[in-house]
């Protein structure tokens, strides 16, 4: 089964020169896959993760996530398609300072009137799962960046949704804490069936993929499957960079 279908979807931006970031882009996520989109910097990533996520307009082409067509959809009925159908985790967690991680965590089942004892039931196993039961009182400033990413993975999680959207979660983290994000996204992806899509620069993150995408000058270059051996996919994930010809810098060509 389908969660998300990307149809021959293009983004011009029209500025002061038109520019094509993204040219006739097809993808199909299946229910319960792990998907890395990798590219060099200005391939048109963060603009495709944009079109997915509702945040901007496709200049034509089609998104269909879960049967819905988020781009047909009034203000009112995305705001719920968003929050209801989609999980979001960011480079930068986005957790909410005034709020305990328990609060942030219970963000999306706060906004959807969720009773109390039912919000109780959802995050205990989460943040067991997760490791965060014991800061689950702290506030946001007094966790560590992989306990913030964790937390920020419990909050995208907790309401079920249809597909996650990862940008770059590992990129605040040192390697030690981006592995165990990895790790845990993985763990979540599978015992959930949470259907992910992961945009990142990093071979490490991307190799816990079940299926990475590479895309070049906005267009898709090829993709490559994991097959079960993450080493093997860490090189292979590094071989395909290498040939897409992005800049030496983009690309860390360390740890597996
Ligand atoms: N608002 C905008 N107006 C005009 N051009 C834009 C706009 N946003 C992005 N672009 C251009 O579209 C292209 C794709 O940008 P995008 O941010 O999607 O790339 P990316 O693959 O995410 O890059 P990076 O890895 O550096 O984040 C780039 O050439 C960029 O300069």
């Amino acid at each position: 089964m389908d969660i998300l279908k990307v149809t021959n979807l293009c983004k011009i931006y029209n500025e002061k020169m038109p520019f094509e970031a993204l040219s006739d882009i097809n993808l199909t996520i299946e229910k319960g896959e792990f998907i890395g989109i990798m590219g060099p910097s200005g391939s048109g990533k963060t603009t495709l993760l944009n079109l997915v996520s509702t945040i901007d307009e496709p200049t034509s082409g089609e998104v269909c996530v879960d049967g819905n067509h988020p781009h047909r959809m009034n203000a009112d009925e995305l705001a719920l398609f968003r929050r209801r159908k989609l999980g979001f985790i960011f480079q930068s967690f986005n957790l909410l300072p005034t709020l305990t991680v328990k609060e942030n965590i219970l963000l999306p089942l706060t906004l959807e009137g969720v009773a109390l004892d039912q919000m109780k039931i959802l995050l205990e196993p989460i943040a067991e799962q997760l490791g965060i039961t014991p800061i689950l009182d702290k506030r946001t400033y007094e966790i560590s960046g992989g306990q913030a990413q964790r937390t920020a993975i419990a909050r995208a999680l907790i309401h079920s949704p249809k597909l996650v959207l990862a940008d770059e979660p590992t990129g605040n983290l040192d390697s030690k804490s981006a592995r165990d994000v990895m790790e845990l996204l993985t763990a979540m992806n599978k015992r959930q069936e949470a259907t992910m899509m992961l945009v990142t620069h990093d071979a490490m993150a991307a190799s816990y993929c079940d299926r990475v995408v590479f895309i070049k000058d906005g267009r898709f270059h090829n993709e490559i499957t994991q097959g079960g051996n993450r080493e093997v996919f860490y090189q292979k994930i590094i071989n395909a960079l290498s040939l897409l010809g992005g800049y030496r810098h983009d690309f860390p060509t360390v740890r597996v």
